[in-house]
């Protein structure tokens, strides 16, 4: 599906119409998964949009992050977790990069973990992006693949990723804040993130993946891989709809 646009869009507008897309998904009623980031963010404005004008009512949110817990509060939209709502209808969320086969990077936000496990309880998750997020094969853009770890001894574990990815040129950066670098950036989760940068690509994604979560201290990787089920990409010259299954 594809339909023409103003080639003087900007970034901005190209995230705010691949998530108003998305949110022709919502139904009434749903159980949605809110996601986070720069383009996540209209969609939870566009849903609250929505239930005010009385276009949707009975929807329930659950939040990937503290931000969209305060965003969604503030605009008024119910929220619950995954404990009272174990099966969520669909979730909306942007990424950071997307594969041909619909593999996504995600979690330079930092909030990867949260959003897996509501992602990955989702009959449907849309990923909305704009066109600069597609790559060939995730994880060799030059941008970094983040990993979630636990605090204790964080430089053992940041050493041991770089070891592990060594032949993709990988170096480890544990993620600092945005003081300066002063602190490091801690998760919702009180986590901090390891960014793995490399200079090739992974390889076989879920090797990848198989050999980043068996390594003690790790709590979760930002590699989205099947999970995704429909992909809404808004470019300067149209926006277009992919289903995994269709
Ligand atoms: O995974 C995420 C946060 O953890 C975001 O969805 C991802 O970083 C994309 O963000 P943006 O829409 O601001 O580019």
């Amino acid at each position: 599906m594809s339909s023409t646009f103003d080639p003087l869009l900007t970034q901005e507008d190209l995230k705010r119409i691949a998530a108003y897309k998305a949110v022709e998904y919502v139904k009434s009623g749903m159980v949605i998964g809110l996601g986070t980031g720069s383009t996540a963010k209209h969609a939870v404005s566009r849903i609250s949009e929505l239930l005010k004008q009385g276009k949707l009512s009975n929807i329930i949110g659950i939040p990937t992050s503290t931000t969209t817990h305060e965003q969604a509060i503030s605009l008024g939209i119910q929220l619950s977790d995954l404990d009272s709502h174990p099966i969520v209808d669909l979730s909306i969320d942007g990424a950071d990069e997307v594969d041909p086969s619909l593999n996504l990077v995600k979690g330079r936000g930092g909030s990867l973990l949260r959003e897996k496990m509501i992602e990955g309880a989702s009959k449907k998750f849309v990923v909305i992006v704009d066109e600069s997020k597609l790559v060939k094969h995730i994880g060799g853009s030059g941008l970094a693949v983040p990993v979630e770890v636990v605090p204790f001894c964080c430089d053992f574990t940041r050493g041991k990723l770089e070891e592990m990815f060594k032949e993709a040129g990988c170096t480890a950066k544990l993620r600092v804040g945005g003081d300066g670098g002063k602190t490091v950036a801690v998760t919702d989760n009180g986590n901090y993130v390891v960014d793995l940068y490399l200079e090739k690509d992974l390889g076989d994604l879920e090797t990848a993946s198989e050999k980043i979560l068996r390594l003690p201290g790790v709590v979760e990787h930002g590699m989205f891989l099947g999970i995704a089920t429909t992909l809404i990409v808004a470019g300067k010259s149209g926006v277009t709809v992919r289903d995994r299954f269709g």
